[in-house]
């Protein structure tokens, strides 16, 4: 297992983005101590750019910051986990995983949020909450997946927070609610954004939302499910202190259990 540490920052647009990079760091670090796993760390500019066809910062995501996560990725030779940085570190290593594993890879979006807004629905420009509708192959053409995540192999999973054309997307079945959306799928992908969970449970959240779940909830949901084989992993949106990030222990355990269940 190899721990990719992607702090990126320019798909976030809010108050705590810049401190996306140092949250990265401090929760890389106590991934790498966790997982007993050295970590890689991927260069990511701080530089932001304007907003280009309605992407915030889209020349720095699919300039610098991409060359960068796309070289980590080239020969991994096992399953990564991937520390970000705002969400859209995600596009890459998802993007990688329905190539290398075909049709059937199935995505579990532990999120608040479903990120299913193109450029022209977001309300904010910003990119992280496009990402999983780009790795459904939708959206700006710079970002959109091919081959595309499968629509319907997404679960979304406490996710509490939509956009209306991210009702209208679910609604069209691109994600699925129920647990249906992972009938058939055996190789999956575990996408995390720490904003799944209850401000009150983590302090370090870059885009809080309340009523989220315990850190003991997501630890049992990740456990239950280690029947698929977990090829890739995600954990994003920190932007807590060395100190914050100590409650995810159990967290980064419960995903390193699953990358490396050996299925
Ligand atoms: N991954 C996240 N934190 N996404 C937040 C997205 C918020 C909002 N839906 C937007 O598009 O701007």
């Amino acid at each position: 297992m190899l721990i990719n540490a992607v702090p990126q920052r320019q798909g976030a647009v809010g108050p705590r983005a810049a401190e996306l990079p140092d949250g990265c760091l401090a929760l890389a670090e106590l991934a790498g101590h966790v997982l007993g796993r050295p970590v890689h760390h991927v260069r990511q500019t701080r530089a932001v750019s304007e907003v280009d066809r309605g992407i915030a910062s889209r020349a720095v995501l699919t300039g610098e910051n991409r060359a960068a996560q796309l070289a980590a990725l080239e020969a991994p030779g096992g399953p990564v986990l991937t520390v970000g940085g705002d969400c859209g570190v995600e596009l890459i290593p998802i993007g990688v995983a329905r190539f290398r594993h075909g049709p059937g890879l199935g995505v579990a979006w532990f999120d608040a949020h479903p990120d299913l807004n193109t450029a022209e629905s977001s309300p904010s420009g910003a990119f992280h909450g496009m990402v999983l509708r780009s790795l459904l192959g939708e959206g700006d053409p710079e970002f959109a997946a091919s081959p595309a995540v499968e629509p319907g192999r997404v679960l979304l999973a406490g996710t509490r927070v939509f956009d209306p054309e991210e009702e209208a997307a679910v609604s069209r079945g691109l994600a699925v609610t129920s647990a249906d959306a992972l009938k058939g799928v055996e190789k999956l992908y575990v996408h995390v954004d720490l904003d799944v969970l209850d401000p009150g449970e983590f302090t370090g959240l870059n885009y809080p939302e309340p009523d989220g779940w315990t850190i003991e909830r997501l630890v049992s949901e990740l456990d239950a499910l280690a029947r698929f084989e977990v090829v890739g992993a995600g954990i994003t949106e920190c932007v807590g202190t060395p100190r914050e990030v100590e409650v995810l222990e159990p967290v980064l355990a419960a995903l390193g259990r699953l990358l490396v269940s050996g299925k």
